[in-house]
């Protein structure tokens, strides 16, 4: 399974936002890509190409930045009629702009029939929106028969579009809730409804498409967007826009029974290319995996949401083009320009509709693996629950009861109880596969479209006076501004009233002009989020990056501010290039320095080469003369037990012999004769130094041949004699 920047699911949005990436699911088997030329009669639209599908993988993540609405970096996203980016043109319905043909109190259901080159067991009537099980795969040849608002057939999405969400998506932009959502057993076809591919964009593309087409058209009204991605996984909620690993959703009831979603990352989109980044970004984390029926099956519910704020504009207002073409205007303060102002303080409501657009998982059998079959049962005991809800529902509204409905026993029903409850417009897609090995599935996809058929709605517009609205904040906000700007543009006017007592120095109004020039960006900046049809481009181009290279709509007064700004600047550079050159000393003076001190460290290197060689050598002694000194030592010892020995064998005399030998005399004492006479030196002190090693060897060779015999016999007495020969002789 993956939650993985693998899915292709950016292509199918792409190709309707003009952009290279791929599609989302894999292709279906060759069997059932054939089958979309299948025996099932078409609905009308462009026919399919036979060619396969392209499979190309879509881009890595590319670490395209979070935005925090209450953040946000107004640069990056307000739009407007003047300033939504992005080809919208072509393919046009203007009757779609004037009217939300949804103004029904029931939800919409619309069944679609999956290709397949299989013999069917459904008979499908397209133009009598029928569906009839054939008898002869019917149970107690009882004939099932269900009719619906629209029967769609065949591969082409745009009459599925047309057909069963179009509606929906003017009316979120009108101001009402809007709900589509595809239902159905796995692997027939949800996905590639709701999100199709590069050839097929899917419903989610064209809704997109379509919103800022309807903001084009729609110059009284200015706009602002914020999407967000969800999907709801084993019960847990999880920001498909946050990072892989970020906390899940936590899911509460808000005032007025809204559903608050928190934390749940909302981003202001300006253009549909911002859009599509959205899109992509949610799907490549969305869980997919392969079953055995679904090569990239979708493991959990998704749900994308679009929240729409709008408000009239002033009457009577346009928006001057800068020379770029950008539509973007200078809001002037306090000076009357000529571009159209947000509303001043007391100002207009605001109206925010949701278009959610969601893709259920599909409804499975158990499977041979262990993890699908978990996630299995969490999709199908969800499913089971917006069932029973559904039944409940649909049963209050037919027989006027208002019995308990389970919404909180699931997180799916608990986040669409708003709109099942009856504040929204809703659209069903119901999706089945006609083959015969599928019927009991698909007659439990038609039973739960039949029932969701008799819920009933009455969705209302919401328009406020809403301060938290995201529109009205930015609009305080550039109110707030343009007054302060007004002030300061005010005070240093010269025939101002508020005019100061006393001139202000040049550093002063340098800073007042960079003051100025801040206020008057961010004024901009807000301005630019705020979409209207004047800022909707028709060609598609983006808008010019740079905002704020030279601002032709400042008055010449903050234009003099500007330069006399730009002026001080520049000198004050130059006076510190010249500083900095008087610093320096003169060109060969740095050529002398330089030699003399590459000199030094040449020195100071030999030096401490040499010092290293030293210190080698001295090592080399030290460790000669330990090992001399222990050398010395042991023989020493040696020399000391041959003394003791000797004298154990009262050969006292020997030292005494020994000790004529040497030419110095030691004062010290025999221990032997310590009482009496001068003492004789001890035979170590007698000898010299140089000698001890030959007394060492003979005393080894001493040593071992008294080991060799008894101590009292003749021959000891005779070696004795000899050794004392020996040393007598040394
Ligand atoms: N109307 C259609 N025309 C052509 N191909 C289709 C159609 N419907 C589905 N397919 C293909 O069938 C395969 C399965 O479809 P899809 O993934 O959309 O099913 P699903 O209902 O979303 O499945 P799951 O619930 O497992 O996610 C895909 O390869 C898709 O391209």
């Amino acid at each position: 399974m993956s939650r993985s920047g693998s899915s292709n699911s950016g292509a199918n949005i792409s190709s309707i936002l003009g952009s290279t990436h791929k599609r989302y699911k894999a292709p279906v088997s060759s069997e059932a890509r054939a089958s979309r030329l299948a025996p099932v009669p078409a609905s009308p639209g462009r026919p399919k190409t036979p060619s396969g599908r392209s499979t190309t993988p879509i881009p890595e993540e590319r670490g395209i930045s979070m935005m925090d609405v209450s953040n946000v970096d107004p640069e990056e996203v307000l739009v407007d009629f003047e300033n939504v980016e992005a080809d919208v043109s072509g393919e046009i319905d203007p009757s779609w702009f004037k009217s939300s043909s949804t103004t029904d109190d029931k939800v919409m259901v619309s069944v679609r029939v999956r290709p397949t080159n299989k013999p069917v067991a459904w008979d499908v009537s397209a133009d009598a929106h029928t569906l009839t099980l054939d008898p002869l795969f019917a149970k107690n040849d009882q004939a099932q028969k269900f009719d619906f608002d629209a029967i769609l057939t065949g591969s082409p999405n745009k009459p599925i579009y047309s057909t069963v969400a179009q509606s929906h998506v003017s009316a979120a932009m009108e101001g009402y809730n809007a709900v589509v959502f595809a239902y159905g057993q796995t692997a027939s076809g949800k996905t590639y409804t709701l999100s199709g591919d590069d050839e097929e964009p899917g419903i989610i593309p064209r809704a997109m498409k379509d919103v800022f087409r309807h903001i084009k058209h729609n110059e009284s009204r200015e706009y602002l967007l914020r999407c967000s991605y969800l999907e709801i996984y084993n019960e847990t909620i999880q920001d498909l826009l946050a990072p892989v690993g970020s906390a899940p959703v936590g899911l509460q009831g808000g005032n007025g029974g809204d559903i608050v979603l928190s934390p749940l990352r909302e981003e202001v989109v300006t253009s549909l290319k911002g859009v599509h980044e959205v899109l992509h970004r949610g799907e490549s984390h969305r869980r997919t995996a392969c079953t055995d029926w679904n090569a990239r099956s979708s493991r959990s519910h998704s749900v994308f949401r679009l929240v729409v704020e709008s408000r009239e504009r002033l009457s009577g207002v346009t928006r001057p083009q800068t020379p770029g073409g950008s539509g973007r205007h200078t809001p002037g303060g306090g000076r009357q320009t000529p571009g159209p102002r947000l509303q001043a303080i007391g100002g207009r409501s605001v109206q925010t509709s949701v278009l959610s657009l969601i893709d259920l998982a599909g409804s499975e059998k158990a499977t041979s693996d262990k993890e699908r079959t978990r996630e299995g049962k969490y999709i199908n005991t969800s499913l089971l629950t917006l069932g029973s809800v559904i039944g409940t529902l649909s049963d209050n509204a037919a027989k006027g009861k208002s019995d308990h409905v389970p919404f909180r026993n699931s997180k799916l029903t608990r986040m669409l109880q708003p709109s099942l409850s009856g504040n929204a417009r809703i659209s069903v897609i119901c999706t089945i596969n006609p083959e015969a090995g599928a019927i009991t599935e698909s007659t439990s996809t038609l039973l739960f479209a039949k029932r969701i058929k008799s819920v009933k709605l009455n969705a209302q517009k919401k328009e406020v006076v809403d301060t938290d609205a995201l529109l009205e904040r930015y609009r305080q906000e550039i109110e707030d501004l343009k007054t302060r700007l007004a002030e300061k543009e005010e005070v240093l006017a010269d025939n101002s009233p508020r005019k100061l007592s006393r001139r202000l120095s040049a550093r002063e109004k340098i800073d007042e002009s960079k003051a100025m020039k801040d206020l008057n960006n961010r004024i901009q900046q807000l301005t630019k989020l705020i979409l209207t049809s004047n800022t909707v481009e028709e060609g598609g181009e983006s808008r010019p990056g740079s905002p704020m290279k030279l601002d032709f709509d400042m008055e010449p007064y903050q234009l003099q501010q500007e330069l006399l700004a730009a002026r001080v600047q520049l000198e004050s550079q130059a006076r510190q290039i010249l500083a900095l050159e008087a610093a320096m000393p003169p060109a060969q003076n740095i050529e002398g320095t330089e030699a003399e001190l590459r000199k030094m460290v040449q020195d100071e290197i030999q030096k401490r080469t040499e010092k290293e060689t030293w210190a080698e050598q001295l090592v080399k002694e030290l460790e000669k003369e330990k090992k001399l000194r222990i050398k010395l030592e042991e023989e020493r010892k040696a020399l000391v037990s041959f003394v003791s020995m000797v004298d154990s064998l009262g050969l006292g005399g020997l030292s005494q012999a020994a000790g004529q030998l040497t030419p110095t005399s030691s004062p010290v004492r025999n221990k032997r004769d310590h009482d009496e006479g001068p003492k004789l030196p001890s035979l170590l002190d007698q000898v010299p130094e140089e000698d001890w090693s030959i007394l060492g060897d003979l005393s080894f060779e001493l040593e071992m041949k008294a080991k060799a015999m008894d101590g009292k016999s003749p021959l000891r007495r005779g070696i004795l004699g000899e050794l004392k020969q020996n040393l007598t002789s040394s």
